[in-house]
């Protein structure tokens, strides 16, 4: 599967990002449980599940270990993955990260930091382009703060605006949509209108909806991305709850 066939699928993404606060007494394997519960019975609306590496990370080895164990079963239920690790270093530990999530999951995409510049963002880029992945790179993010760098004015624009006219170049001309995607949060949907005038051919990745205020934004290209409202809809594990989530969301997203 490449990560582009996302582009075709409904514009939700599905942010699994586990608490084990929320799971009774043997955590782990109830959000194992849980979480393959959701990702199957949301995929037909779903154009990818986004795993946020942190929450596995907090869990120890065996959240590591399930991490992965969730990422191959996504492919079973056909859901392109998101591993959104925010990873960036110089270029010979970047491309570490590259193996770990590109290469090792083929058709996958990470998201990136694009501090350290170009070059250190280029490895991320071969592993997807010959892989059949993806990178989403922080653009403009949607924390309240965001501005305190992204919206620095430079030349009379922000910052962010510079980076992803950047990218777009780096990415270069072509036909439909490139593999150098970026974050912008769904809470500046100001901002995902002027990524998108100087990026036509990127994905944009929008968190934010729902627990952080965001709404789902349409067109070509936007994927809209949920974590709490959608995994823990009422703030806590309900499948139910989970389904009428999405088709609300879906609803403001397709109709
Ligand atoms: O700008 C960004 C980039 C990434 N995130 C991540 O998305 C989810 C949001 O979770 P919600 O529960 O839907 O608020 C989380 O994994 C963040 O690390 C983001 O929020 N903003």
């Amino acid at each position: 599967m490449d990560f582009l066939l996302a582009l075709e699928r409904p514009p939700l993404v599905l942010g699994v990002d586990p608490r084990p606060e929320l799971h009774g007494k043997d955590p782990l394997a109830d959000i194992r449980r849980y979480a393959l519960e959701a990702m199957e019975a949301l995929a037909p609306g779903l154009c990818a599940v986004k795993f946020q590496l942190a929450f596995f990370e907090a869990l120890g080895a065996e959240g590591v270990g399930l991490l992965l164990e969730l990422a191959a079963a996504a492919r079973v239920f056909g859901l392109p993955v998101i591993f959104d690790g925010k990873r960036g270093d110089v270029g010979s530990t970047a491309r570490a990260y590259a193996e770990a999530y590109l290469v090792r999951f083929p058709g996958s995409a990470l998201t990136v930091n694009p501090y350290l510049g170009l070059d250190a963002l280029a490895p991320f880029l071969e592993a997807a382009r010959a892989h059949g992945g993806a990178l989403f790179v922080l653009v403009k993010t949607s924390n309240p703060g965001s501005g305190f760098l992204q919206d620095l004015p430079v030349e009379g624009r922000p910052l962010y605006l510079h980076l992803a006219e950047a990218l777009a170049r780096w990415e270069g001309d072509g036909e439909g949509f490139g593999r150098v995607g970026m974050v912008v949060g769904a809470t500046y949907p100001e901002a995902v209108a002027g990524v998108r005038a100087v990026a036509p051919r990127a994905p944009l990745l929008l968190p934010g909806v729902g627990a952080q205020g965001g709404k789902p934004l349409r067109g070509p290209g936007l994927l809209n991305a949920a974590s709490r409202a959608l995994f823990y809809p009422g703030g806590r594990p309900d499948l139910e709850a989970a389904l009428k989530a999405q088709a609300e969301l879906l609803k403001a997203l397709v109709e």
